[in-house]
């Protein structure tokens, strides 16, 4: 079976003024699908930038990343968003929901912009998995776990097959960060999504399938 995401020989470099920075380096990865990978690695290390190769939102400078064992380097522009929004569910940092929009109408949102109508039982039946019952509440009037778990249910909405989170507990206590790791695992387990967490935090990786970690570029496979 192919992975859901390969990654052979990455490296990535960026320009600082007259400097090349290598922010990965032969970075080789692959994830199956129903496996839910840890990737450690203090700030600066490579993470976010492992993460949005992973999610096709920018380019390796060298190296080849494979989708079900299609290049996403052939992929034309309007092909690399459509592959965003099918395949990819992105979690990040801060839950990034609109503020005048209610839970429901996020969803609703998401239907608009795919160009279908609204799938209000979809919606309410992710939703009541994930715990989160007030439907017609605004972000202000929800919890920071609670914006989360809204957030983790819109990057499921579209039935994506590989789940990326960045830091996704960076803004929760203790209790809710494992809660949400929680939901993450069980995704992958129970809907055989491939998902991967880039953490700081180690106390979060114990029921991760794999762990890798970032230093200064380099990746290393850790269990
Ligand atoms: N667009 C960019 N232009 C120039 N340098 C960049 C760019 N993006 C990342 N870098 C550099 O690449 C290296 C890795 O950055 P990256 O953001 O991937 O690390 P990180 O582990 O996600 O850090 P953090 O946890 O602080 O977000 C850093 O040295 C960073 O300064």
């Amino acid at each position: 079976m192919n992975p859901v995401l390969q990654m052979q020989n990455i490296s990535k470099q960026f320009k600082s003024g007259d400097q090349l920075v290598d922010a990965l380096s032969s970075v080789n990865f692959s994830i199956q699908a129903g496996e839910f990978i840890s990737v450690l690695g203090p700030s600066g290390s490579g993470k976010s930038t492992f993460l949005t190769l992973a999610g096709c939102l920018q380019h390796p400078s060298d190296g080849v990343i494979r989708f079900n064992g299609q290049s996403l380097g052939n992929l034309t522009v309007k092909q690399q968003t459509k592959f965003r929004f099918d395949q990819i569910g992105f979690v990040l940092q801060s839950s990034n929901l609109i503020s005048f929009l209610s839970v429901l109408e996020h969803f609703q949102f998401i239907d608009k912009l795919a160009g279908r109508s609204f799938n209000r039982v979809k919606a309410q039946e992710l939703l009541e998995n994930l715990g989160v019952t007030q439907l017609t509440a605004y972000p202000n009037q929800l919890s920071g776990g609670q914006r989360q778990r809204v957030a983790i249910a819109k990057a499921l909405y579209n039935n994506p097959q590989l789940i990326l989170a960045d830091e996704p507990t960076a803004s929760l206590d203790t209790q809710r960060s494992f809660q949400v790791v929680d939901q993450l695992v069980a995704e992958a387990h129970q809907r055989n999504k491939a998902a991967i967490m880039v953490t700081h935090d180690e106390r979060l990786i114990s029921k991760s399938d794999q762990v890798y970690r970032i230093e200064d570029g380099k990746m290393q496979h850790v269990s």
